[in-house]
């Protein structure tokens, strides 16, 4: 359970990450969406102890993020954004090093480390140097730590970035197999969409909406998204389309005008906020 209260954080330049946001975050899988610049890995470093925060206070299961952070960083397992594993060290040194770090023996370290490679498909690649692995390969590297870990908590920022779709869905299935409660950033709406059982949206240091997936979309109950080039009556200009929300019942109609109708989706939430995500 993580606990923020009036969490803001100001960078050294006047930049303002971070706007008194008040979150309950509980177990399961819970994703912090928003776009470029919204807060996404500020809120994860502060919550992994690798940043203050300017006021406000963090909890991670009842320990404080600055005042315990040897407690916290016992109970968690935080992979960046920028992690990249070591090009000359082969997957298991790596992930084995990692459990050393966190306590456990040579001997324990390389038997969970083998378990963890061989259950996220790299036990025929774990002796090999990290250089001649694929980008996909090396996001696995790090979903074994995470495995192997054995954390309460476990954040991973934007852990499918720059993946093909085929190794995002391989990762996504990892990551639904962690034992761990997790708290994961991402772009992807349909990341979002299908793993959590919690989002935040974030936008400009500020949270927007929060909610299951079914709170969040139940405001659009009934209703599709028609897509028009041309503009029309009480539409919203989005990306050089325009795009209104009518009842399904009419979706026929707009068919037949040349309009495209599409089904709710996540993205309709940022859309009707305003805020758009890059693609
Ligand atoms: N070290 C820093 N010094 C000053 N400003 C920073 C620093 N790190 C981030 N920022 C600013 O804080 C704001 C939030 O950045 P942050 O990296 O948390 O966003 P994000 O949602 O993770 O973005 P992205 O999706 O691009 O990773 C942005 O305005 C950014 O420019």
């Amino acid at each position: 359970m993580i606990e923020t209260r009036s969490l803001t954080k100001v960078y050294k330049n006047g930049n303002n990450a971070l706007k008194d946001i008040s979150l309950d975050i509980g177990s399961g899988i819970t994703s912090v969406i928003g776009r470029n610049g919204a807060g996404k890995t500020t809120m994860m470093r502060i919550f992994s102890t690798q940043l203050r925060p300017t006021s406000g206070s963090v909890t991670i299961n009842g320990y404080d993020v600055v005042k315990e952070s040897n407690k916290v960083r016992k109970i968690i397992c935080s992979i960046p954004q920028e992690a990249s594993p070591i090009g000359v060290l082969t997957p298991l040194e790596q992930v084995k090093m990692y459990l050393v770090a966190r306590g456990l023996s040579i001997s324990s370290a390389d038997r969970e480390a083998r378990i963890a490679l061989s259950s996220v498909g790299l036990e025929e690649s774990m002796k090999a140097p990290a250089d001649t692995l694929s980008g996909g390969m090396k996001r696995k590297v790090f979903v074994a730590m995470a495995l192997s870990a054995n954390a309460d908590i476990v954040f991973l920022d934007e852990p499918t970035t720059g993946l093909d779709p085929m190794s995002r869905l391989e990762v996504w299935s990892l990551i639904r197999n962690l034992r761990s409660d997790i708290v994961l950033t991402t772009h992807y709406m349909e990341e979002a969409a299908s793993l959590s059982k919690y989002i935040i949206m974030v936008d400009h240091g500020t949270v927007i909406k929060e909610g299951t997936l079914k709170e969040l979309l139940s405001e659009f109950d009934g209703l599709i998204r028609v897509e028009s080039r041309q503009p029309l009556p009480d539409s919203s200009p989005v990306g050089g389309i325009y795009i209104k929300y009518v009842n399904a019942s009419e979706a026929n109609e707009y068919i037949s005008m040349g309009c495209d109708v599409k089904n709710i989706t996540l993205d309709d939430v940022f859309i009707k906020e305003r805020i758009y995500l890059e693609p």
